[in-house]
């Protein structure tokens, strides 16, 4: 994974390069794997959700159809996708063409997505889930969208990126530009172009993989996709996020965000966490939270992005191994870091980093290359919340709110991923409907003996703070 910039702005947090290059990107041999009896935990978490798409774009190119009856198309490979269109299916159809043994990198899909629950989202039916929780239920009332897509031809993305003019190039990152594009009816939308060199057949399965799971996800805060185009290149069109990420406003503008929009963002985007962890279709794992990935809506809504490490785990696994390592120093959980280990949990840790510096106002990497996990330990520690509240803030902020975040702060960078709350415990946290008090911690869900192996309790704090010290060494200095 290559380094990711922001442009306009210096971002010291690189992305870790996978330790060592192989030809297979993960190891998803776990131990819940094997131990499931359950056909449907056998498929690999990665590969293209199901498609909730309810309309496609007429071949001129100007206006959406409705699609009536569901399109259910089998790969070569056996694999069953459901989606409501037709230029769905020719566009995968089409990139498998290309590259046949792309195929074998997306082998397994998900189990089809039952109809009534497409229907329910195609309809733009409100969802409410409950969702069980240690503490008590957490209510995600989540406004559903009608997902309606586009396929894009180029022309269209060239006209309305003024021939991806550097002009209009808004973000860079390791595996895409993104120029800000604007369509003949005024609509601003964000043209993600994959630049990706490598390896055709991966690329096209990373643009699969994310454009599937983009296409899955439905709330308010998770950036939304218009629609693709695969002629000259890989595209993603989303809409556009005018204040761009939450990276460049809380560290490139001179702007100063105001304690009560970062605590609005804070808790948008544990509200977002928590669909993707528990309230939606699949149970998905982001494994690349941070702020460059977090975009900002005209009135400052976060909306989580870049889905291209994310993994969609079966339920009744207990996490996941990946190999090689990926994503960006500064967020990573040590028991991914360490391990490779992945599941909600390392999400979790990523979000207590972001409410770092959401209070803060340090970056996750500061520029000479100091943890800010290692930076606020000491703080944190010592309840020394002067010394680690933004200097900015003045009396702008309430105390009892930054004293709430800086707790829930220390429960997500717990070094024993199973002491970290879930994000549903979070929400609950920041909405205040339970206290930090009540909270013990940890939770109760089946563990795996690798995680134990892990989380001895022997594993200290300060073995961890070293360790951090040892991993960054490895991934800022090679
Ligand atoms: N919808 C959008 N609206 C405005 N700006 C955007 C939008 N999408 C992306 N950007 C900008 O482009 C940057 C890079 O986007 P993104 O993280 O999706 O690229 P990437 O190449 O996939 O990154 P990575 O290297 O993490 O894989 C973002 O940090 C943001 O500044």
């Amino acid at each position: 994974m290559a380094s990711k910039k922001e442009l306009g702005q210096e971002e010291p947090q690189r992305p870790l390069v996978g330790f060592e290059k192989g030809e297979n990107k993960e190891n998803s041999k776990t131990e819940s794997e094997e131990n499931s009896t359950d056909g449907s935990c056998q498929n690999s978490p990665r590969g293209v959700l199901e498609i909730p798409t309810s309309s496609v774009h007429s071949d001129s190119g100007s206006s959406n159809e409705s699609s009536s009856s569901m399109d259910r198309s089998l790969s070569p490979e056996g694999t069953v996708l459901e989606c409501h269109s037709s230029q769905w299916r020719n566009l995968i159809g089409g990139l498998l063409q290309r590259k046949k043994r792309s195929i074998m990198r997306l082998s397994t899909f998900p189990p089809a997505m039952k109809a009534s629950c497409l229907e329910k989202k195609c309809l733009g039916i409100s969802q409410s889930c409950e969702e069980q929780s240690k503490g008590g239920l957490v209510q995600l009332e989540i406004p559903m969208r009608k997902p309606c897509w586009r396929n894009f031809d180029h022309q269209e993305l060239v006209l309305a990126t003024d021939n991806f003019s550097h002009e209009n190039l808004i973000g860079k990152g390791g595996h895409a530009e993104v120029y800000k594009g604007c369509f003949p009816d005024g609509q601003l939308v964000a043209v993600k172009r994959l630049t990706k060199k490598d390896k055709e057949e991966e690329r096209i399965g990373d643009f699969l993989s994310e454009l599937g799971i983009i296409a899955h996800v439905n709330h308010p805060n998770a950036a939304q996709l218009l629609g693709f185009g695969v002629e000259g290149g890989l595209h993603m069109v989303l809409q556009f996020s005018p204040h761009g990420s939450l990276a460049s406003v809380l560290h490139g503008s001179k702007e100063n965000l105001k304690w009560k929009v970062r605590f609005e963002i804070a808790l948008g985007i544990a509200e977002g966490l928590c669909y993707l962890h528990e309230g939606c279709q699949r149970r998905i794992i982001h494994r690349d939270i941070k702020a460059s990935n977090i975009l900002l809506t005209e009135d400052y809504q976060p909306q989580i992005s870049d889905f291209g490490l994310a993994k969609w785990l079966p339920d009744k696994w207990t996490h996941h191994v990946v190999f090689p390592i990926e994503g960006t120093f500064g967020y990573m959980a040590p028991e991914y870091f360490m391990h490779g280990v992945v599941n909600e949990k390392t999400d979790v840790f990523a979000f207590g980093v972001l409410l770092l510096e959401l209070i803060t106002g340090r970056r996750a990497v500061d520029s000479s290359r100091r943890s800010l996990v290692i930076w606020a330990k000491p703080f944190l520690d010592a309840k020394d919340f002067k010394g680690l509240i933004d200097p900015s803030f003045g009396d702008d902020s309430d105390s009892e709110q930054l004293k709430l975040i800086i707790s829930v702060a220390t429960m997500c960078i717990h070094h024993i991923s199973t002491s970290r709350p879930s994000m549903s415990n979070v929400v609950q946290l920041l909405r205040g409907e339970v206290g930090t008090q009540e909270f013990m911690g940890g939770d109760s869900k089946p563990r795996s003996p690798l995680l134990d192996a892990c989380e001895f309790v022997d594993y200290t704090c300060s073995r961890y703070l070293s360790d951090l010290h040892r991993h960054k060494q490895l991934a800022l200095e090679q």
